[in-house]
């Protein structure tokens, strides 16, 4: 059996869930998976830092109430966040980077990353600033370290997109996509439409564990723009920048924006997509579109997202799950440690033989 050694960084709500699956579900994994998960290091801008070599109690991780600076009073704790060295020197495996998203330059995290490949840690994230603004560099640093870079929970939280679409649609030919690719605003735009003003559905969407900790993102597209720049990229092999997306979001939708559109059986979404053009050249865009009621994407609801992968060899492929939440993203994070699990076991098959 083996035991992935892990450091998180970030303590807010994924890497929490992710704790708390730890707590509960490594005697499933270890039957279902063939690993355990050990945290041996946590480091969140908010509690501090702690180290402990043979691994910290996941329950009392998440069950003690910290306050700011709480990781201090543990033994190997620290009041201040220590990611440099906890990801240089922590007997870790894997890194779980969780840290707030930047959309400007994916800093601090990019960095994060950046540490861990060339320490020989595989990383694990959700984070969409690395993604988004660095991925060739980080995945040229893992090869190049023999170590992973998986992201799963970047585009649509756990529902499976990028793997999914990588290994199973490889050679249906992707021309593009649209789709609904932020959770909180797909959630704000269904509350008001019945009744709720917009501020009050943010802080609905900010209390259920969607929204990012500067909602403006979520409202204003950026946090769309940031996945469909990821989802360009990995799937048409596009090199977008998140500049060169245009980007509009839907706080200018007005009350009577959403009641005029539902007078003609129809109502907005904030759609994001991009296509390849004529010229081998990729278009991507951000912006709020009022759709049919008929239409595929007009009967999504609340932080479910979809996306339609138009290829052509199998026409248009849907795939719709959560978009966003604590657990559903923690469960990202459980993909990408199995696809890193499966593809050793793969390779020491290959080398055995
Ligand atoms: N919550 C979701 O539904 C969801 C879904 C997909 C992706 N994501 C992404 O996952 C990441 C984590 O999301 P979350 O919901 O846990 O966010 P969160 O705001 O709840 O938690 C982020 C945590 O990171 C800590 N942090 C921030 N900057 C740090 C730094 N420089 N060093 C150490 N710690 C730092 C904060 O103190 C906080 O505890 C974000 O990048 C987010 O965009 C979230
Ligand atoms: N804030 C994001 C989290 C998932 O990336 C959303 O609401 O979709």
């Amino acid at each position: 059996m083996t035991i992935y050694n892990i450091a998180l960084i970030g303590f807010g709500g994924v890497n929490r869930a992710l704790a708390e699956l730890i707590a509960t579900k490594n005697p499933l994994w270890e039957r279902d998976l063939g690993f355990r998960l050990n945290i041996v290091a946590v480091s969140d801008l908010y509690l501090g830092a702690v180290i402990s070599p043979n691994g910290l109690d996941a329950k009392t991780l998440v069950e003690a109430n910290f306050t700011k600076g709480g990781f201090g009073q543990l033994s190997g704790g620290s009041a201040e966040a220590n990611n440099e060295t906890i990801i240089k020197t922590a007997p870790a495996d894997i890194i779980v980077e969780a840290t707030f998203t930047n959309p400007k330059d994916g800093e601090p995290a990019v960095s994060h990353c950046r540490w861990a490949l060339q320490s020989g840690k595989h990383v694990v994230t959700t984070n969409k600033g690395p993604v988004a603004i660095a991925a060739q560099e980080l995945k040229a640093l893992a090869k190049a370290h023999g170590v992973h870079f998986e992201y799963e929970g970047s585009v649509m939280s756990g529902t499976p997109v990028i793997r999914m679409a990588e290994k199973t649609l490889a050679g249906a030919e992707m021309k593009g996509f649209e789709g609904i690719l932020n959770g909180t605003s797909n959630f704000v735009l269904g509350r008001m439409e019945r009744g709720l003003d917009f501020a009050t559905a943010v802080k609905e969407a900010q209390i259920l564990g969607y929204a990012e900790a500067d909602p403006t993102a979520d409202v204003e597209g950026f946090d769309v723009r940031l996945k469909v720049v990821i989802l360009a990229n990995e799937l048409l092999g596009a090199s977008l920048k998140p500049e060169e997306v245009t980007c509009t979001g839907i706080s200018n939708l007005s009350p009577s924006d959403i009641e005029n559109a539902k007078a003609v059986n129809s109502r907005w979404k904030l759609i994001g997509s991009a296509v390849r053009n004529e010229d081998g050249t990729v278009t991507g865009s951000v912006s709020p579109k009022q759709l049919p009621f008929e239409h595929p994407l007009a009967g999504v609801n609340g932080a479910t997202n979809a996306v339609s992968l138009n290829t052509e060899l199998l026409g248009s492929v849907t795939v719709t799950g959560p978009g966003a939440g604590r657990i559903e993203t923690a469960y990202a994070l459980l993909s990408d440690i199995v696809a890193i699990h499966n593809a050793r076991r793969a390779t020491a098959t290959k080398e055995a033989a």
